[in-house]
């Protein structure tokens, strides 16, 4: 579905020029939710900009949805959706109108635009606000607005910008059930985001982006297995003889703390061996690495922190 080749973008400003996207390689096949994350500034919309022909490339080349960036972005552009972080739903429009336009827009007849409308009303939990104005609904309500949209045409591949910025917790876990049933509908998903929990729960296959360059790809629990294992917390007065077992163990009072790979399933094993050498334990914690954990280790900056200090 995406297939792009040193893909580059280099912006020229007062103070020089800013390679905001450095030669990146991607792939999606048809039917996969691709995750792309990256702190701000990374380059994940400069990226998106590209792979939608909103923006051309300063080097490289792509295909998307069986089409030529470069020669062909019309084509592109008919046979994909793209959900923009500020989209342009008309704002005194009432919903229905609104995606009744679009669908006209698109080509379909006034029959055949009023049943497409009703379904992704009902797809989407927008029904009874057919007649509300868009400027009326919640941020959760006008995102589902946005993808309702940017799906009209029945894209194959659908491309979505920080879907989930700016809506409360709630909002954001009903909008992920609606991207997951659009996968589930067969379209292929390609999303930005710098949410590690969006991303992880989302994503079949993440893509990583730190100035401008692919620093990390798998699915998220390949990803998170990368990183140097999961981390064994042991409460015991027997710390130090733990500690002594295990590379860069570090003991802090009675506790023990060190890394294995596939913790969950060394454990048993590992308790066995504890107690034949008579070590007592009054408490066991198995913590997975996460995504923030797989960040540091490739970057060695925390995308936690770099998220909230944006
Ligand atoms: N039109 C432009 N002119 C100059 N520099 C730009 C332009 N657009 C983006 N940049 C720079 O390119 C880099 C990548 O920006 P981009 O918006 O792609 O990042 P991002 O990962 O999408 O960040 P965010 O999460 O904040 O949207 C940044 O350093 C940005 O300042």
């Amino acid at each position: 579905m995406i297939k792009a080749r040193g893909l580059a973008r280099r912006f020229t400003t007062r103070t020089g020029p800013v390679d905001a996207v450095r030669g990146v390689d991607i792939d999606v096949a048809e039917g996969e939710l691709v995750g792309f994350l990256g702190p701000n500034g990374a380059g994940k919309s400069t990226t998106l900009r590209m792979l939608t022909t909103l923006l051309r490339p300063t080097a490289g080349e792509a295909v998307i949805a069986g089409h030529d960036l470069l020669t062909d972005p019309a084509g592109v552009r008919r046979n994909i959706g793209y959900v923009g972080q500020k989209n342009g739903a008309g704002q005194d429009q009432g919903v229905a109108d609104e995606l009744e336009f679009q669908a006209r827009f698109y080509g379909l007849s006034r029959h055949d635009a009023r049943r497409k409308v009703a379904d992704l009303l009902e797809r989407f939990d927008l029904r009874g606000l057919e007649k509300r104005g868009v400027v009326t609904l919640s941020g959760g309500q006008q995102r589902r607005l946005d993808i309702a949209m940017g799906v009209l045409h029945d894209p194959r591949l659908l491309f979505l910008d920080e879907p989930s910025t700016a809506l409360d917790p709630q909002s954001r876990r009903n909008l992920w059930d609606h991207v997951k049933q659009l996968k589930a509908d067969g379209v292929t998903v390609f999303l930005t985001t710098h949410y590690l929990d969006e991303a992880d729960f989302l994503s079949d296959r993440l893509l990583v982006i730190d100035h401008g360059s692919i620093v990390a790809e798998g699915s998220p629990d390949e990803l998170k297995h990368r990183v140097s294992g999961d981390l064994v917390v042991l409460g015991t007065p027997q710390a130090s003889i733990v500690a002594s077992k295990f590379q860069n163990a570090v003991v802090e009072g009675e506790q023990v703390s060190f890394r294995i790979p596939n913790g969950d399933r060394a454990l048993p094993g590992l308790l066995r061996d504890l107690d034949d050498i008579g070590v007592e334990l009054h408490s066991v914690q198995v913590h997975r690495p996460t995504l923030d954990d797989v960040f540091l280790t490739m970057t060695g900056r925390s995308l936690r922190e770099e998220a909230r200090a944006a």
